[in-house]
């Protein structure tokens, strides 16, 4: 917490507790003012300053608890901004560093509405702790004190029991309401998880007609949440019937007592006056706490999803103790995989006990059918996913003994689908290099053959690119992808199928600029079209997470094991392509 932060909150409490005191000083200082005239009945029997005294005394305080309420929201509102922002900056914090298989449980609308239910709940959490129950339980403990002052027992019975029992109605209406709430909460998240889903795949939605199956999905959560409203609602108006019923009785009774003791002549008329104030006061007060607890029991429920997102355990390797290793890697490692076993789901192994050995400056190409753990293992390479057994060591050190960030910054990827910031261009080219000058962002761009493209626009490197970058088309992104890569200029490349949506004319420029830049790198290339990676220090042929076979292109071909396969049907498809 800054320090500035903390000076809100201790000037923010003291005006607080200011104002607690001096809503519960005004009705004692207007007894003493009419006290002070009632002492005069018979006329000239008191001096004017007599009365002006306690007079000025009750507007001083008056005035004084007016200021402080209008100097306070100030305060209150700079106090609540400020760790608004805090939160909303560890929330963020925490997800982008959440393990992928956690987060790609949830749909992105719902982490979003959580954070929104959760700030939604913690503004008023703190508006009720600040505005409300730290200032209501001040001047219900001053005007405690007052009361046992007035030596009036029976009032002070009275309005305890009045408190004890208001409160008892709310503490069990709170809990009651705390489950609607969660169930109001779960409803919504839900709701705005299936409308971002919608609103994220309009384009498929509307191609495969699947608009109304979306709309029904959406009206059915919806109802639900309608329910879930309702049954808040109705806890709600119960609890506060409840309450109302306690105060008419409570009411009646404290106005009872104090028009006996004033007969009785225990209780001067001020006393009389500052009762029968202070009768009115209490029971603003407990409505408001009443009603705060209603809130804080709403704002309870907001902020559990908040909270549970924040429990989540992010990715191992962000502390600072693993997070840099000076000068490591080298510009090139070596890349050595030993028994490496690894699955999305338990008892489905995706990649089984592999061993790799990638000699440092080389570069590999993985092929293989579809599924057969291609992209896994570059993702085990990103430390995006655990193995559940084998390591992978560069120069010879375990990629768990690095700090992620570290990790990842001495890697270049491009990832088989590229999806954009909504942000520019060179934004999305310089992405994690912000200090780029534009100079080495339009050289990548041109490496890329990106430049054309970026010339023919009106905003050239400034124009946005739209959300997930779809006003680019397929191949555009990707050779974006390949600009944001080659910019990085890291020790290690890996490219998963970079050129997967490129034409061949352009490919073969882009493989040229990437094998260029990649020069000083170790590389490890995906691809399905086998032209791409023929040329590959080694080529690893993936069969269901195995090492199928292995060998240089001649050496493959030769074996005529299914890369042999692969390589003449692929041919063929390019002679029945060429035919036609
Ligand atoms: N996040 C995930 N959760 C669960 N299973 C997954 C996940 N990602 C991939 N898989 C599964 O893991 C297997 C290997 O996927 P992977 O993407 O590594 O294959 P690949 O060889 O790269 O395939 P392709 O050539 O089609 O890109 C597939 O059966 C796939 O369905």
């Amino acid at each position: 917490m800054d320090k500035r932060l903390r000076l809100y909150i201790a000037a923010t409490a003291g005006l607080v507790i200011l104002g607690g005191v001096t809503a519960a000083l005004a009705p004692l200082a207007l007894k003493h003012l009419v006290d002070a005239a009632a002492g005069g009945a018979a006329v000239g029997a008191i001096s004017l300053a007599s009365v002006m005294v306690p007079g000025a005394i009750y507007v001083a305080v008056l005035c004084g608890g007016r200021l402080v309420g209008d100097v306070r929201p100030v305060l209150v509102n700079e106090v609540e901004q400020r760790l608004m922002k805090a939160l909303r900056r560890r929330f963020v914090e925490h997800v982008l560093r959440l393990p992928l298989a956690g987060l790609l449980r949830q749909r992105s609308g719902e982490l979003q509405h959580s954070l929104d239910l959760g700030i939604t709940g913690a503004q008023l959490l703190l508006t009720h702790l600040i505005s409300t129950c730290i200032p209501v339980v001040v001047e219900l403990a001053v005007m405690t004190m007052i009361l046992v002052q007035l030596g009036q027992p029976a009032l002070i019975v009275l309005f305890g029991f009045t408190a004890v029992s208001y409160l008892a109605v709310f503490a069990v209406g709170s809990r009651r309401i705390t489950r609607h709430v969660s169930a109001v909460t779960d409803a919504s998240i839900a709701v705005h998880g299936k409308l971002a889903d919608s609103l994220t795949n309009v384009e498929t939605l509307r191609c495969f007609g699947a608009e109304s199956a979306a709309e029904e999905s959406l009206a059915r959560a919806s109802s639900r949440l309608v329910g879930a409203w309702r049954g808040y609602h109705r806890v709600s108006a119960g609890t506060a019937l409840a309450a109302t019923l306690i105060f008419g009785v409570s009411l009646a009774a404290c106005i009872t007592v104090a028009a006996e003791g004033v007969v009785s002549g225990s209780l001067s008329i001020g006393g009389l006056v500052l009762s029968s104030v202070y009768l009115l006061q209490m029971m603003r007060p407990l409505e408001i706490i009443g009603s705060a607890a209603r809130d804080l029991a709403r704002a309870y429920g907001f902020v559990q999803p908040l909270l549970s997102v924040l429990r989540e355990p992010t990715e191992p390797g962000h502390n600072a103790a693993t997070t840099s290793t000076p000068g490591w890697p080298r510009s090139a490692p070596s890349i050595r995989i030993e028994g490496l076993t690894f699955g999305y789901e338990p008892g489905r192994p995706v990649i089984r006990e592999l061993d790799l050995e990638i000699p440092a400056g080389s570069t590999t190409a993985i092929v293989g059918p579809s599924g057969s753990g291609k992209s896994s293992l570059i993702r085990l390479m990103l430390r995006l996913y655990a193995p559940q057994s084998g390591r992978i060591l560069l120069d010879g050190c375990p990629i768990e003994s690095l700090g992620v960030a570290h990790l990842r910054s001495r890697i270049a990827l491009v990832p088989q689908d590229t999806t954009l910031l909504h942000a520019s261009i060179a934004t999305n080219i310089a992405l994690g290099r912000q200090d780029t000058g534009h100079a080495d962002i339009a050289r990548a761009a041109t490496d890329a053959q990106l430049d054309q493209l970026v010339e023919s626009l009106p905003s050239r490197y400034e124009t946005v690119v739209g959300e997930r970058g779809l006003k680019l088309s397929g191949g555009e992104r990707q050779r974006l992808a390949i600009a944001r890569a080659l910019l990085r200029q890291s020790a290690i490349f890996l490219l998963d199928e970079p050129t997967s949506m490129l034409d061949s004319k352009t490919e073969s420029a882009v493989l040229q600029a990437i094998r260029k830049i990649a020069a000083n790198s170790t590389t490890l290339i995906v691809a399905h079209r086998l032209s791409t990676v023929m040329d590959a220090d080694e080529i690893i042929v993936l069969d269901q997470g195995r090492i199928h076979e292995r060998g240089t292109h001649a050496d493959l071909l030769a074996t005529g094991g299914l890369y042999s396969q692969l390589w003449r049907r692929q041919a063929e498809g390019n002679e029945a392509s060429r035919d036609q």
